[in-house]
């Protein structure tokens, strides 16, 4: 089975290079897309903008961008952060976008993708939809999308946001928030999460999703998991603790794993 590796590098100010990929056989690094959801932004997001070479805003995100991101800047004149931060595309149904923010956006360039008639997907699903089709096949196991402002809030947008992460499992896609991260291990891989001990944990959690787990086993956790079955009703892994910098997760269901976000960050 395939080793799938991840690393939340992305939250550091410059993402280093892994050793594998400084050498020229190793994997490419990874790129990055950022989606910002209609929520507070957390206080990297700043950090992620940098990291991403492509920016989208799920509807009313666009309006978050716009009235928070100067807030981030506090030294600079809001209207310079407004024009220096500008989305590539706005998508959504477009029932919570502003017009004076989409003629702001539209007079700088951004796309906009009004799909009004599908009230069946959600705002982010219409938006990974986008990056998938606009990414070439080769390119997307490098591609890793950040989705800000996914947790917190309403619950039916929670259930949705990883509702997402299930229906695209063969992308990379972490949702975050101000406290904690989450993300999808498909058990078509052997996962290895590297710790970046100064930006996230030490509380985790590991948790079945889509079916029950007849086998989990991890290394690296403080309460291990050796063959063990996890369900929702029975056993799942909340309030774990990493105890070293690398853990590994071998299943035969996907599973949620999730990390909370250093408050230094
Ligand atoms: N409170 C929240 N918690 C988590 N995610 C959210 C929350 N609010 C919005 N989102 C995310 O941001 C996206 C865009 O939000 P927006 O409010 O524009 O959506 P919407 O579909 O118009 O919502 P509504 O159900 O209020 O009509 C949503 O698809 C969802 O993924
Ligand atoms: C069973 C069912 N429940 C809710 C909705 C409504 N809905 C789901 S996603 C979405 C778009 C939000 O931007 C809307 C309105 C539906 N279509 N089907």
């Amino acid at each position: 089975m395939e080793v799938m590796t991840h690393s939340s590098k992305f939250l550091l100010p410059s993402i280093p290079r892994s050793s594998s990929s400084s050498s020229n056989d190793g994997p490419p690094p990874l790129t990055y897309a950022l989606v910002v959801l209609n929520q507070g932004l957390p206080r990297f997001a700043p950090l992620l903008w940098n990291h991403a070479q492509l920016r989208l805003c799920a509807d009313g995100g666009a309006n978050r961008l716009y009235d928070e991101m100067p807030g981030l800047f506090p030294n600079e004149d809001p209207l310079d952060v407004r024009h220096r931060l500008k989305p590539d595309v706005i998508k959504g149904d477009m029932d919570s976008l502003r017009t004076e923010v989409q003629e702001f956006y539209v007079n700088l360039g951004t796309q906009i993708v009004d799909e009004s008639y599908d009230q069946d997907t959600t705002d982010l699903h219409k938006c990974i939809a986008f990056i998938r089709d606009s990414t070439p096949e080769l390119d997307k196991s490098n591609l890793c999308i950040l989705v800000v402002g996914a947790l917190g809030g309403r619950f039916d947008h929670e259930i949705g946001n990883l509702n997402v992460l299930h229906r695209f499992s063969n992308l990379q896609i972490v949702l975050l928030s101000d406290d904690c991260l989450i993300y999808l291990l498909p058990k078509t891989h052997f996962h290895e999460i590297h710790i970046v001990p100064s930006v996230e944990g030490p509380h985790c959690g590991l948790i079945p999703i889509g079916a029950p787990s007849l086998s989990t086993t991890t290394t690296g956790l403080q309460w291990d998991l050796a063959n063990t079955e996890m369900r929702f009703g029975g056993l799942i892994s909340t309030s774990n603790i990493v105890r070293e910098d690398k853990i590994t997760v071998h299943s035969d269901s996907d599973l949620l794993w999730t990390i909370s976000i250093r408050k230094s960050t």
